[in-house]
């Protein structure tokens, strides 16, 4: 199926006050039912902006998780576009790369165990990321947003969007929340999923 064939309507748009500016939330909702959002901030046309597609992490994002570094990834994501005074964050209701909330939680309790994050979704039957960004792209296309600058530390994100057209005119990296509780966990994403963080 090509990404243009991907049914996303986008079915509500407000104003989002936020501590890091006044930005826009637009709402689109796929064929399966999911609703997906787009927060943007500032003219988008013209000089490439900074663009995060940030996976959904409800313990990260909104619970203050520190097993991760989705919380402190999204804050930092917000602030540079506020900075700037442009940009968007693409935030799509993939949670736990792809598996689900319960099934995540799942793999914590194996890590709690010994498991590492790519070993505890094989024990449990799943790929070590389960994602797809036919939606993202989709999106994209329907903001006009063809050449960007992307937010992320994730080369199989930039291969998905660099591979169907989409210019990634720079890789912003997004290094941001190390901690002690999350340090086993960035660097598995960086020995098994090729994440590219900077030497320590
Ligand atoms: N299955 C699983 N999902 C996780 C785990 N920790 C975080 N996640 C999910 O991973 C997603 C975020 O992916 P990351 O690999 O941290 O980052 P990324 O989006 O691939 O890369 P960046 O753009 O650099 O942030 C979110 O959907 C989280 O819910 C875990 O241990 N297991
Ligand atoms: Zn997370």
């Amino acid at each position: 199926m090509k990404s243009s064939e991907y049914q996303l309507e986008r079915i509500a748009e407000a104003k989002l006050p936020t501590p890091f500016a006044e930005f826009s939330v637009t709402v689109f909702r796929a064929g399966d039912g999911k609703e997906h959002v787009v927060i943007a901030l500032g003219e988008l046309s013209g000089t490439p902006p900074l663009v995060r597609v940030h996976s959904e992490c409800l313990t990260g994002d909104a619970l203050f998780s520190l097993r991760c570094d989705c919380g402190a990834q999204l804050n930092a994501a917000l602030q540079k576009i506020a900075d700037e005074g442009r940009g968007a964050v693409l935030y799509l209701r993939q949670e736990g790369r792809g598996i689900g909330l319960g099934n995540k939680i799942r793999a914590y309790e194996l890590q709690d165990r010994g498991a590492d994050t790519v070993e505890a979704n094989h024990q449990l039957g799943f790929p070590a990321d389960a994602r797809e960004y036919d939606l993202a792209i989709e999106m994209l296309r329907q903001l006009g947003l063809c050449h960007i600058r992307l937010m992320t530390n994730n080369p199989r994100k930039l291969d998905a969007l660099a591979k169907v057209g989409i210019e990634i005119v720079e890789r912003v990296p997004l290094e941001s929340g190390r901690n002690p509780y999350n340090e086993k966990y960035l660097d598995a994403k960086a020995a098994k999923l090729g994440h590219l963080f900077e030497p320590r």
